[in-house]
């Protein structure tokens, strides 16, 4: 039982996503784009409100058609947008996305001056955080003040008000000034996250000690391959007060990192793949439904890979986050949980 007015409030960017629709061109060939919206944060709220979780979104939009467009979509998803403040000296913010399966999904972000950047302390107050039970905090919104502190602060409201908050490590690399300033920011604010969730990359640059560890391939600087000992990062991670750390293993699912040094492997679902934008945050969604329904980590694991594994096959985000019915019968279809 819990007093909580709502489920889960999630922090951080949302933009216009402009999706190839010429699947497999490269890029400089691509003729038309379909209008969907994105940013991770947003794609999570989106999701959760999807499998039935009341669900809200801090974030900010600009006084322009696209933050329209976006406040619009999220209406019409169930999505609480009542903390969404309108930044007049700001941009709503844009990204233009490749998709070439299997393995080039090259995106531009066009985040000057974006509006979900000046989410502030007072942005933060106005979002009643001790109403909710989950607070999703990300990391490229720490990336620049005053979303920075303002995330800080949530987390710390959050703490001192019985809300669990998850974080997102969420790296996006074209987005810090310099590599090394995303972990000493993550690590920074570990402390006062309950579970954080990450793909190896994202563990290995949220403890990265020298950037030649960090390849660019493809052109796909936002999400840059980087070097490491694996394990090692993990236990550095947790050794920053965080119960729990969930790995991201793409086809091969998630596992289950404890401060106590067991890891449990959550398999993944089989599925041919379309375009992997958006699988992070689908796999988000299912995992805090999960939380929510009071599943052990297992079971919420394997519900965020239903979800995962389903927008893999989709040619978007946050438009194609399955439903709660749509989620539960591919698990039954698929061996279950
Ligand atoms: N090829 C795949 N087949 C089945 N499930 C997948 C596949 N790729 C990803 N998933 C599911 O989606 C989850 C997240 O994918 P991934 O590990 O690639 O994270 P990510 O890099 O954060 O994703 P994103 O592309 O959104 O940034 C995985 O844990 C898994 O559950
Ligand atoms: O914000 C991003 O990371 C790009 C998004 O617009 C897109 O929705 C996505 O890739 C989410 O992970």
């Amino acid at each position: 039982m819990t007093n909580k007015k709502y489920d889960v409030i999630t922090f951080g960017r949302s933009s216009i996503d402009l999706y190839s629709q010429n699947i497999g061109s490269a890029f400089n060939d691509i003729k038309g784009f379909d209008a969907f919206v994105g940013g991770s944060p947003l794609n999570i709220a989106v999701g959760c409100a999807r499998l039935g979780v009341n669900t809200s979104l801090l974030t900010a939009v600009g006084n322009d058609k696209v933050g329209e467009f976006i406040v619009n979509f999220l209406n019409k998803e169930g999505v609480n947008t009542q903390c969404i403040p309108v930044k007049d000296s700001a941009r709503s913010s844009a990204v233009v996305l490749g998709i070439e399966p299997p393995d080039k999904f090259p995106l531009v972000f066009y985040r000057d001056n974006a509006a979900d950047s000046e989410v502030d302390i007072d942005d933060v107050d106005r979002a009643n955080i001790p109403e909710y039970r989950i607070l999703l905090i990300n990391g490229t919104a720490m990336n620049r003040e005053p979303s920075r502190s303002a995330t800080f602060y949530a987390a710390e409201v959050a703490n001192q008000n019985k809300v669990d908050v998850v974080l997102d490590l969420d790296f996006r690399a074209d987005q810090w000034h310099d590599y090394r300033a995303y972990g000493i920011t993550m690590r920074a604010v570990l402390p006062k996250v309950k579970i954080a969730i990450g793909t190896e990359e994202e563990i290995l640059a949220a403890t990265m000690v020298n950037t030649s560890q960090v390849t660019i391939k493809h052109q796909q600087i936002s999400a840059p391959e980087i070097s490491g000992d694996i394990n090692e990062s993990i236990k550095r991670l947790l050794a920053t007060g965080i119960e729990t750390l969930i790995v991201k293993r793409g086809k091969d699912g998630a596992s289950i990192c404890r401060k106590d040094g067991s890891m449990q492997d959550v398999p993944g679902f089989p599925v041919e793949v379309l375009n992997i934008l958006g699988a992070g945050d689908a796999f988000a969604s299912g995992f805090l439904y999960g939380l929510l329904q009071g599943w052990d980590m297992y079971k919420a694991c394997r519900m965020g890979n239903a979800s995962g594994a389903h927008v893999v096959t989709q040619k978007g985000c946050a438009n194609f986050m399955p439903t709660l019915e749509q989620s539960l019968t591919f698990i039954e279809k698929n061996g279950g949980f």
